[in-house]
């Protein structure tokens, strides 16, 4: 479970209340370590500036982020000052030291300014087991709308309201607030009561309510006023209720995605601390190594979507690290972002054309932090799923679901409990694309997919095997139960009112269940499941069959 924002708010503050009092202790130690540059028989000066250098290195990365930017800015000049002095044969002249060291003594009367805004959450994942189903609220002059969408959203699950009057619309939401509201705009212009509803829908911090417009017309004046309310999704009368139902899987599937996972690799226990609340604060797990020999324990375990990784570390450099995790293939698609104080471009560079994706400058304010974090995560996600899910239904790709039930086997033969596997295949499908094409034929195929994802637990797996064709693995269940549930999914999807051309159709899908005998391969499993359903074709298809 994430921790609330109070609490992430708390351990935030603790924080950097620690910080400060580290500071305050080390502070001596800095002013003592410049004091002994002014000794000009030190034989080891370019040790100190060293060790100095390092000081305000971390300073100038660190104190932004505990809310002293200045602070971070003056340790930034002086680290580049003794940067200047290493290319420096003899070393800097006393009075050079001279000032450096007044420069360290002023710095010492540091102060904090305001905290910085801590960002909300970028991303909402609901932990709830099952696929959830949505609260729609149609908004409608006519009645026909909202009758329409109640009967197509019925086999789904979703519950539909309908309002027609703006009074009916302000009681229904001060009850319930809806997951989506479905907003008929005869034209562009709507009233301010109205306008002042969907703002305090849209706005809502913590569920906000997705808004998708239906209109008369496509043009872009249409789309723009649809944008500009807020909505995300624009339907041509007479509606396509296929259509919205397939925005709304969308949706509920992108809710539904386990959170980012994002890996932190710093040496500097304090500030990964920090890095680490504010990526949770805004919706998404980390996860901190602070020693980088172990980040290879930390990844296998994590699974990460995006790595932050430091770039100046004792033991090893962010770039070396990089590289060491570009030689295992598995984690060759995982962007790596350098998280650093460097300033200077050339090394940026490099340490890209290394290995790695992106770089963020410390001090990063925590919002700007945050939202490069999500945005890389999110890209990460998408292009993995792209990789493995088919792009019509969204479901698992042939080669991928044959893979999961061979893992569903394995985890079966060592849990010994029950395993399920179903073929599933729409009836005389050849027809439905003969008579109303082929993008109908796929909207049918989507519609099943959808149903299926709604109907069936988190923990099954589904894909799309062939044309026509689904496999499932239903771990932890029973033959009966599965017969049951296949049943009434078969039920739901003959009551679907598919509509062509003005002509409504309905479709029907024909299963074949099998027991999977763990002995055998998923291959072997397959084909008994294959037998029963050729055996529910062979009986008169629309229906379930048991090997
Ligand atoms: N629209 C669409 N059609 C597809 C897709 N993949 C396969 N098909 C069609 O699915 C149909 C499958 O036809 P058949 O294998 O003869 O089976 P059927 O007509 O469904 O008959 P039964 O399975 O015996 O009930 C073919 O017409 C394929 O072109 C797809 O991605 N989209």
């Amino acid at each position: 479970m994430p921790a609330s924002p109070q609490h992430i708010q708390q351990q935030l503050e603790a924080l950097q209340h620690r910080y400060l009092k580290r500071l305050q202790q080390d502070w001596p130690e800095i002013t003592a370590m410049a004091s002994q540059l002014l000794d000009t028989n030190a034989q080891n000066w370019q040790d100190i500036v060293k060790g100095l250098k390092f000081r305000f290195h971390t300073l100038a990365g660190s104190a932004g982020t505990f809310g002293m930017p200045e602070l971070g800015q003056q340790a930034k000049a002086l680290e580049m000052e003794l940067d200047a002095w290493l290319d420096l044969k003899q070393g800097p002249d006393i009075e050079r030291k001279q000032h450096f060291l007044n420069m360290v003594q002023e710095l010492s009367n540091y102060s904090i300014s305001e905290p910085q805004t801590t960002p909300t959450p970028l991303f909402q994942s609901l932990d709830d087991e099952f696929t959830r189903k949505a609260q729609i609220l149609v908004f409608s002059k006519d009645g026909e709308l909202g009758k329409q969408l109640t009967k197509a959203m019925d086999p789904f699950g979703h519950q539909v309201v309908s309002c027609q009057q703006l009074e009916e619309l302000q009681k229904t939401v001060a009850v319930q607030k809806p997951d989506i509201l479905v907003l008929d705009m005869p034209h562009n212009r709507l009233p301010d009561a109205l306008k002042k509803v969907l703002s305090q829908l849209l706005a809502d911090e913590q569920q906000p309510t997705v808004l998708f417009t239906v209109g008369e017309k496509e043009s872009f004046t249409h789309y723009l006023a649809a944008v500009r309310l807020g909505a995300v999704g624009y339907f041509m009368k007479p509606v396509d209720a296929a259509a919205i139902e397939l925005r709304i899987q969308r949706l509920l599937a992108q809710r539904q995605q386990p959170r980012f996972r994002i890996l932190i690799v710093d040496d500097d226990v304090m500030l990964a601390e920090h890095y680490r609340l504010i990526i949770e604060q805004a919706g998404m797990e980390a996860k901190v190594v602070n020693d980088p020999t172990k980040m290879l324990i930390g990844l296998q375990g994590f699974q990460p979507d995006v790595i932050l990784l430091d770039v100046n570390m004792p033991d090893c450099t962010g770039p070396e690290l990089a590289q060491i995790i570009r030689f295992k293939d598995e984690w060759l698609g995982v962007p790596i972002v350098y998280l650093s104080s460097e300033t200077d471009s050339q090394r940026q560079l490099d340490a890209l054309v290394k290995a790695g994706d992106d770089f963020i400058s410390k001090p990063i304010t925590d919002q700007a932090l945050a939202v490069t974090v999500f945005a890389r995560a999110q890209r990460a996600r998408q292009l993995a799923e792209m990789m493995t899910r088919d792009s019509l239904t969204g479901l698992l790709q042939h080669a991928t679901v044959k893979e999961r039930l061979g893992d569903e086997i394995a985890k079966a033969k060592r849990s010994k409990q029950e395993l399920i596997v179903v073929m599933l295949d729409l009836d005389h499908f050849k027809r439905v694309n003969d008579q109303y094409g082929h993008l109908v034929g796929d909207q049918v195929i989507s519609s099943l997919a959808n149903l299926l994802q709604q109907k069936l637990r988190k923990t099954d797996v589904i894909g799309r095997y062939g044309g026509e064709e689904f496999l499932l693995a239903l771990p932890d269940c029973s033959l009966k139960k599965a017969k049951t549930i296949l049943d009434g999914i078969r039920e739901s999807f003959q009551a679907i009112p598919f509509s062509a051309q003005d002509k409504p159709f309905q479709c029907t899908f024909s299963a074949g269940l099998a027991r999977v005998d763990t002995s055998q391969s998923a291959d072997e499993n397959i084909d008994r499941a294959d037998q029963a359903l050729y055996q529910a074709k062979h009986n008169g298809r629309n229906r379930v069959e048991l090997a």
